[in-house]
């Protein structure tokens, strides 16, 4: 069995799931969805912790909500900045209502010159999960490096309830998350 070749046929079975359960969402559940903040994130973000979330992709969840609370308490907060597939990520100081620029990948990023942050908390974007908490990505590599070099960082995955699969293929440098929230469920072990 090819792990990269399963993977990627994950990764399109994925997309397309979650596109297809987005599009289907009536407005209310969409507005709905992670606007709540979950108790175990309020204990989580308190006012000296630095939070990096993202921009969605247009069908990935969407943690604005999240990180307008962590900025509204006091915590820094951050979003991730790529260059290309093979460039390391960084997180970047980033507050919401401050601009953002077009990216590679249809990316929405923060200025290039804004602080470099080493976050306590990373929210994490995926395109499937599974119950271990285990994750698959992009496929570039870009959170599994970034999550190795944050090795006290919390990471939770944020994602549709449809992006869950049995049991997801984990290569050596895959980064298990310590929680998942979905717009159902706050997974954790
Ligand atoms: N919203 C968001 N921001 C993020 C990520 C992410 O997954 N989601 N990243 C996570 O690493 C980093 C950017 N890395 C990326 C690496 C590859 C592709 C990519 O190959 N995109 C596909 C289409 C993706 C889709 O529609 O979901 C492409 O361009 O063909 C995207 C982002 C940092 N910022
Ligand atoms: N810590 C690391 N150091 C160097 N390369 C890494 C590291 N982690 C992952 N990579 C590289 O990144 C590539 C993509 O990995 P993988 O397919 O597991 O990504 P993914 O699970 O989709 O997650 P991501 O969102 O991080 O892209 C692999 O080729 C791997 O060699």
């Amino acid at each position: 069995m090819d792990i990269l070749a399963d993977k990627d046929a994950l990764r399109r079975q994925y997309r397309q799931k979650r596109e297809e359960y987005v599009v289907r969402l009536s407005p209310q559940d969409k507005e709905l969805a992670f606007s709540a903040v979950p108790s175990p994130i309020k204990n989580l973000f308190q006012p000296d912790k630095s939070v990096a979330a993202f921009i969605p992709l247009p069908s990935e969840a969407d943690p604005a909500r999240l990180l307008t609370y962590a900025a509204d308490i006091g915590c820094r907060t951050a979003l991730p900045y790529v260059t290309g597939k093979a460039a390391p990520m960084q997180f970047l100081a980033w507050r919401p209502g401050d601009p953002l620029y077009d990216g590679p990948f249809n990316l929405q990023q923060p200025d290039s010159e804004a602080a470099i942050i080493h976050p306590d908390i990373v929210i994490v974007p995926l395109v499937a999960f599974d119950r271990s908490l285990n994750r698959l990505g992009q496929g570039a590599g870009h959170y599994d490096r970034a999550l190795s070099l944050l090795s006290d960082s919390t990471a939770i995955g944020l994602a549709w309830s449809v992006q869950e699969h049995d049991f997801l293929p984990a290569d050596p440098w895959d980064m298990p998350l310590d929680a998942i929230l979905t717009e159902k469920e706050w997974i954790t072990r």
